[in-house]
């Protein structure tokens, strides 16, 4: 018998469905052995119910189970969900109510006073929260998210410039189309083309970094005052989104003190050893023309942000470029990092 955890992801046939479904499949600590869908895969094996697209093969335990109606109170305590935001308001408060603890990638309860907006190497405090959900909603169990994809490396790259005084930020992205699922874009909208709006976007990546800098007082997060201005764009690109980033801070800052801040940065998923901890949570690519989604997404098993060209801004005082694979550390990866960190405070 296996002594890893029991988990279950809801969403599992889905384009984060499946990257979880891969990295579980490798995970030291936990085991997928419940995996949920709508009512199109309900019944079906995962190997029928999963248009499988990712360049590594179906695990042979995931392509033989029967993908499951998402219940609240059936499967694992732990459940991941990568469902659709059109669904995952009510079915994750259904299971966190139920005793679930839900680590999610919806976008429902992000912005959800007592719901921690985790990234463990900045804010593992914020999982304080948990409690005040018991006392609040009344769940059994509670709810963790995971940031938008683009926040996250966002978020990342602004971390350690906090300590230097940021106090703006413009950042352009460049978004990759897997981040809109499957089937996504149409081929005729994106092929040879930049498309530039995604609904909803800049408005969550002026928002979470916010919270997720933020410093928690009690039983609230008081938002870090960073003002963020955001322009999001879909372009032809598989993996990967690029994020063109510019900062001001409250007094004059020099491009080495950025470089060290950056190097410097590590976290405590670092520090006690996480399995999905990258070694460097930002990796600095000198390269003047890196980093790039094709050459570097992949690289530290897709959990490192990529940054590289910092260079003064006539504007604000320096711009850099960041890179993240948006269905790892923008997504599935990240969830499991957030549920890394609960397991070994013993959250779950
Ligand atoms: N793609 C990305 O880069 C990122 C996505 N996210 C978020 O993660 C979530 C999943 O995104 P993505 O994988 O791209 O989306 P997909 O559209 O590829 O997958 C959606 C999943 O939700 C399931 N689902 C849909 N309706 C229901 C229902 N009524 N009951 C139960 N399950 C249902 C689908 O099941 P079935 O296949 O059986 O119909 C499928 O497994 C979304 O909330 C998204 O916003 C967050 C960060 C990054
Ligand atoms: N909107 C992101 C993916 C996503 O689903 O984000 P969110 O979970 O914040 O809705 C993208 O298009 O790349």
């Amino acid at each position: 018998m296996s002594s890893r955890v029991a988990v279950g992801v809801l969403g599992a046939t889905g384009t984060v469905g499946q990257q979880f479904v891969r990295l579980l499949a490798g995970h030291p600590w936990f085991e997928a052995t419940w995996l949920a869908g709508s009512e199109r895969s309900e019944g079906k094996t995962y190997a029928d119910a999963a248009n499988w697209k990712l360049a590594t093969p179906m695990p042979d335990a995931a392509a033989a189970r029967v993908v499951q109606r998402p219940v609240p109170g059936n499967g694992p305590k732990l459940v991941f969900s990568a469902l659709d935001a059109n669904v995952a308001g009510d079915l994750e408060k259904a299971f966190a109510d139920a005793g679930h603890i839900v680590v999610s990638n919806a976008r429902n309860y992000r912005m959800d006073p007592l719901v921690p907006l985790l990234i463990p190497e900045i804010n593992p405090d914020h999982l304080e929260l948990l409690e005040q959900q018991k006392s609040a909603y009344g769940w059994k169990g509670g709810i963790v998210t995971n940031s938008n994809c683009s926040t996250m490396f966002l978020a990342m790259a602004l971390a350690p410039l906090r300590a230097l005084g940021l106090t703006t930020c413009n950042v352009v992205t460049l978004q990759a189309v897997s981040g809109a699922g499957y089937p996504g874009v149409p081929s005729l909208d994106i092929l040879g083309n930049v498309v530039p709006f995604i609904g909803g976007e800049e408005e969550k990546l002026e928002m979470e970094p916010q919270k997720i800098l933020g410093r928690l007082a009690g039983d609230h997060v008081e938002p870090h005052p960073v003002i963020i201005s955001a322009h999001t764009t879909r372009v032809p690109v598989i993996d990967g989104h690029s994020e063109m980033i510019s900062v001001g801070f409250a007094s004059s800052v020099t491009a080495a003190d950025i470089r060290a801040a950056f190097d410097a940065f590590s976290g405590l998923p670092q520090e006690i050893g996480l399995p999905f901890a990258p070694p460097r949570p930002l990796v600095y690519l000198e390269a003047e023309n890196r980093p790039q989604p094709r050459l570097d997404v992949e690289r530290e098993n897709g959990m490192a942000v990529f940054l590289g060209r910092l260079r003064p801004c006539p504007v604000l005082q320096h711009k850099f470029v960041a890179l993240g694979h948006n269905t790892v550390r923008g997504a599935a990866g990240a969830a499991l990092l957030n549920a890394e960190l609960m397991q070994a405070q013993g959250l779950l």
